[in-house]
């Protein structure tokens, strides 16, 4: 969002204390760029607020955010757990170094090779998500002679606030096991006999872009009241509770999010009103970590004018860097990096360059006159960015940027036309 406390200097755009406009001159563009203290701060926040809450507590940034090493090696500096929804992640993560026991492996259709992965790196936990991986894990880990932590991921039957793609505690969603029906109790009851599994706790997660605190406190209510019915069926009472993540932030001024302090004080009132022995209390943020702290960098090119519409302004990216807007709807907002002070003198479509109508990122953007070669910065593109970028029209990803205090960092280089040809092979 555009904010009075976006930095410029002489004009410029300043990420991190750097030049975005060097920026896009030493790196090229698009190029995705990260404000590292900004992640930092995040972090720190909900640190912060656990603790004023007076709850215990762990952080587990949910990388499918933004998934590469260097963004695991500042999760390990801010000593905050991970979690991974694939084998791929769960690579790149432990060749960042990142420790295992700190790392829980999601997903809705894990694969018999990835829970092998997962147990034989001693992953820290497996949220388990379906009657299908209980049988696979528990004959893995009977013939690996292995054990390993394990949680139940519900689906509570909460309809989130947020676009439908986005919402996953409903009744009708693939993820989770179903409480409603039985299905939760079930599951609990073959975990609880697996000799081979710890049942760390419960886990449920009702989507993402959430504003209100209302679902989150509604989840704490609901998961509080799971765990007594199975308390008093199996005599079991979770460790961890795990909240999931969902966090909203702010894209355009229309949004409105809660502050990490609100929603976790709120859910600690509500737990401790609820319970005697609160358990641990787990969150995975993704979103709300990286998001605000990413930037998209571009070069104006092309230019359409149509008589009584509003004008094309297009940039060299589009969906395959950002797919967000074509398939949410999702709002951003830009500004000029190289022409901060100017004023504004239009309103314009930011077009990409993907062969699809579709693909706009911004539907309306005021803009200060601009010409081809000028860099626009869409601001907030942080998370769901690079993770969901892809080679439409044969063009390649671009490189991320990390930037702190003055200092910029190549993180991720950018694709090639021979990485590109690299997969395929003659026929
Ligand atoms: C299980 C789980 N946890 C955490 C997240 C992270 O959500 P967000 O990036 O909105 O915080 C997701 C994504 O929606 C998820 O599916
Ligand atoms: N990819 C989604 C959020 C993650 C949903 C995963 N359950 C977005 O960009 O908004």
């Amino acid at each position: 969002m555009i904010t009075d406390d976006l930095k410029s200097k002489n004009g410029h755009l300043m990420i991190g204390g750097v030049d975005s406009v060097d920026l896009a001159k030493k790196y090229g563009t698009p190029l995705y760029v990260f404000d590292v203290s900004s992640i930092r701060d995040q972090i720190r926040k909900f640190k912060s607020a656990f603790e004023n809450a007076g709850l215990h507590y762990q952080i587990s940034y949910a990388s499918k955010a933004f998934a590469v090493k260097a963004i695991y090696q500042v999760m390990k500096q801010e000593a905050v757990h991970i979690d991974v929804v694939s084998g791929g992640e769960l690579q790149t993560a432990l060749a960042a170094g990142f420790p295992s026991d700190k790392i829980s492996f999601h997903g809705n259709n894990k694969t018999f090779e990835e829970l092998v992965m997962a147990v034989q790196n001693h992953v820290g936990v497996i949220m388990l998500d379906n009657f299908h991986e209980i049988d696979l894990l528990s004959r893995i880990l009977k013939t690996d002679h292995e054990k390993i932590n394990v949680m139940l991921r519900l689906t509570p039957g909460i309809s989130a606030h947020t676009h439908k793609y986005d919402q996953t505690g409903q009744t009708d969603s693939k993820f989770g096991f179903d409480v409603e029906s039985g299905q939760a109790k079930k599951a609990m009851q073959l975990v609880l006999e697996d000799e081979n599994m710890n049942l760390l706790g419960i886990h449920a997660h009702i989507g993402s872009q959430i504003f209100g605190t209302q679902g989150f406190v509604m989840l704490a209510k609901k998961m509080i009241a799971i765990a007594k019915d199975f308390k008093q069926e199996f005599n079991y009472w979770p460790e961890v509770l795990n909240l999931g993540g969902g966090f909203g932030i702010s894209y355009t001024e229309d949004d409105d999010p809660i502050t990490a302090q609100k929603f976790i004080q709120q859910i600690a009132d509500e737990l401790k009103s609820d319970c005697d022995k609160v358990p641990e209390i787990w969150i995975e943020p993704g979103r709300s970590i990286v998001g605000p702290a990413g930037y998209t960098l571009y070069t104006i090119g092309s230019r359409k004018d149509i008589p009584n519409l509003t004008p094309y302004v297009a940039v060299d990216g589009g969906m395959g860097d950002n797919i967000r807007p074509a398939l949410y709807q999702a709002k951003y907002e830009a500004v000029v990096a190289n022409k901060m002070d100017q004023p504004i003198v239009e309103t314009a479509h930011i077009a990409g360059k993907y062969c699809e109508s579709g693909d706009i990122l911004i539907d309306k953007q005021p803009l200060p006159a601009t010409k081809a070669g000028d860099i626009l910065a869409v601001l907030d593109t942080g998370a769901y960015g690079y993770s969901m970028a892809m080679n439409y029209n044969r063009n390649p990803r671009p490189a991320v940027v990390f930037v702190e205090n003055g200092h910029d960092k190549l993180v991720v280089k950018r694709e090639t036309y021979s990485d590109l040809l690299s997969l395929d092979l003659d026929y």
